[in-house]
């Protein structure tokens, strides 16, 4: 007689079908319930209102997760055409009507449900303070006017003010460390070197920096539960512009109608004016007493000789503190990795030496050759690039070497450790992310509570549990119901 296979009874096939059904809707429910709702999301704008142009970014999260654990990211970013609204110190009407092409933009990027709840800032930096130093009756007219246009958009405006400084230097720091994920995970951080036009930030966390020797330089936080004690420094009028100007102005202080610039390529001849060199409060000190309206601008394209005029900008001897950088300010022993961004990326990479693995050696090489290759090759090898920025990468390439080492004082062993960077993850490096992050309360001080296991965690428990129960159930039918036991051989 043929041996019945005690599994195949309808009882057993019955209770296996439902322990299936069962498991499968237990699993289904658990993921379906616990996934996230269809992603709804926030939008915050920030205008960055720097000394050379205006960049609008919007930025972007989870609407549920707004104040813990969501990632905010740059959506969207438009460059406004035209120069810095410092620029228009003279017509302030058109320093608004500059923004209104990227401002429309915004309004189709940003869904229209959220328009009226969208945070929009405007930030100014040393374009506008060095406008404020000298006429702050024309900075307040243009704020007037650029006020009245963000009014005209449907968004939720927050004003607009001129970023000190120390909050340029911090919220530069914040927006690396936060993109990079180090805050929230309480990682070591990194340190944030932003070049701009009119003003340079350096912020670094030093466990050297005694706060009670330069208070005026310390900008505490606390973040996702950690205390983070920041060195920051700004230094208006060292931006790659206004740098520029001052090292002319070195080379023109008895009022020649030539020079002969050793941080412009040989062969190099342009018609300046003086009156433009003095347009500064940053060279005003140093007007000469007789200038001729016009100088021949000309080049000699040799690196050595352009890093000394160069280092003239800056006064190494007087220091009144324990260490200096430069101009008697006070700065503790560099630590850890550093993001440079901003003109210095833009420099930088356009010379080719953003990779961390060029020794500063090399790099000093390469800026030699470059600025000794004759102007008319130099733009024989770039014609879609604007003459003007192509004229000074020598200088800015000398300028940005000659900070980091002089200034800055990073060696040879720690250069390796500055990373020039554009963007992290897609988001652009630079103050303004940090700026609404801050101003949204979006990081918190604490760290937020997370559920006790992810969502994959958590549905993995439940389909083991589910199985286990289900095997379990099968073993204690077969150990003791009589009818699942197997029957005895029948000879
Ligand atoms: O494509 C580029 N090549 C070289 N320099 C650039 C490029 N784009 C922007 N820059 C420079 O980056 C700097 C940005 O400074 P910004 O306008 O933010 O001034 P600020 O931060 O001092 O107020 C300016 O010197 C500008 O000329
Ligand atoms: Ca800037």
């Amino acid at each position: 007689m043929k041996e019945k296979n005690p599994w195949h009874t309808p009882a057993t096939i019955i209770i296996t079908v439902i322990g299936v059904i069962a498991i499968v809707a237990l699993v289904t429910v658990a993921v379906l319930q616990n996934r996230p709702v269809l992603q709804k999301y926030k939008y915050g704008i920030v205008l960055d209102a720097g000394s050379s142009h205006t960049a609008l970014y919007i930025y972007e999260w989870p609407a549920e997760k707004d104040n813990n654990t969501g990632r905010v990211e740059q959506k969207y970013s438009c460059k406004v055409k035209g120069k810095g609204i410092s620029s228009y110190a003279n017509t302030p009407e058109k320093a608004g009507e500059s923004l209104n092409e990227c401002m429309q933009e915004s309004v189709k990027q940003v869904p229209k449900e959220r328009h009226h709840e969208t945070p929009l800032y405007l930030g100014a930096t040393a374009g506008m303070r060095l406008l404020n130093l000298e006429n702050s009756l024309a900075s307040d007219k243009v704020f007037q006017a650029v006020e009245k246009a963000l009014q005209g958009f449907p968004f939720s405006f927050q004003g607009a003010r001129i970023l000190s400084g120390q909050e340029e230097g911090a919220f530069g720091w914040v927006t690396v460390n936060y993109l990079d994920d180090r805050l929230k995970q309480g990682l070591e951080t990194t340190g944030a070197l932003d070049l701009g036009g009119a003003s340079t930030q350096i912020s670094f966390v030093s466990d050297n920096y005694d706060i009670s020797e330069s208070p005026s330089n310390s900008v505490t936080f606390r973040l996702y539960g950690n205390d983070y004690n920041l060195y920051t420094h700004s230094f208006l009028c060292y931006g790659k512009d206004q740098a520029l100007l001052m090292a002319l102005a070195h080379q023109t202080k008895s009022g020649p109608k030539t020079i002969v610039d050793p941080c412009f390529h040989p062969g190099y001849l342009e018609q300046k004016q003086y009156s433009v060199l003095y347009d500064s409060p940053c060279v005003s000190a140093r007007k000469p007493q007789n200038p001729t309206t016009t100088f021949s601008h000309t080049g000699a394209g040799n690196f050595t000789q352009c890093q000394d005029v160069v280092k003239k900008v800056f006064n190494f001897t007087s220091c009144q503190y324990s260490r200096c950088s430069f101009n008697d300010v006070f700065q503790p022993p560099l630590q850890g990795t550093y993001g440079a961004f901003s003109a210095y990326y833009f420099v930088m990479d356009f010379l080719n030496l953003t990779d961390a693995s060029t020794p500063l050696e090399t790099v000093k090489q390469k800026l030699a050759s470059y600025c000794a290759t004759p102007w008319n090759q130099i733009v024989q090898q770039h014609p879609t690039i604007k003459v003007k920025y192509l004229s000074e990468y020598c200088f800015s390439g000398t300028y940005i070497v000659t900070l980091l080492t002089e200034g800055y004082n990073f060696t040879s062993e720690s250069y390796a450790n500055i990373n020039f960077i554009k963007e992290i993850k897609g988001s652009d490096a630079g103050w303004t992310l940090g700026y609404m992050l801050n101003l949204t309360n979006m990081i918190p001080a604490e760290a937020p509570d997370l559920p006790p296991l992810p969502h994959a965690g958590y549905v993995s428990v439940v389909t083991i549990t589910a199985l286990l129960l289900f095997v379990l159930v099968i073993l204690s039918l077969f150990c003791f119901c009589p009818g699942f036991k197997k029957q005895p051989h029948i000879v």
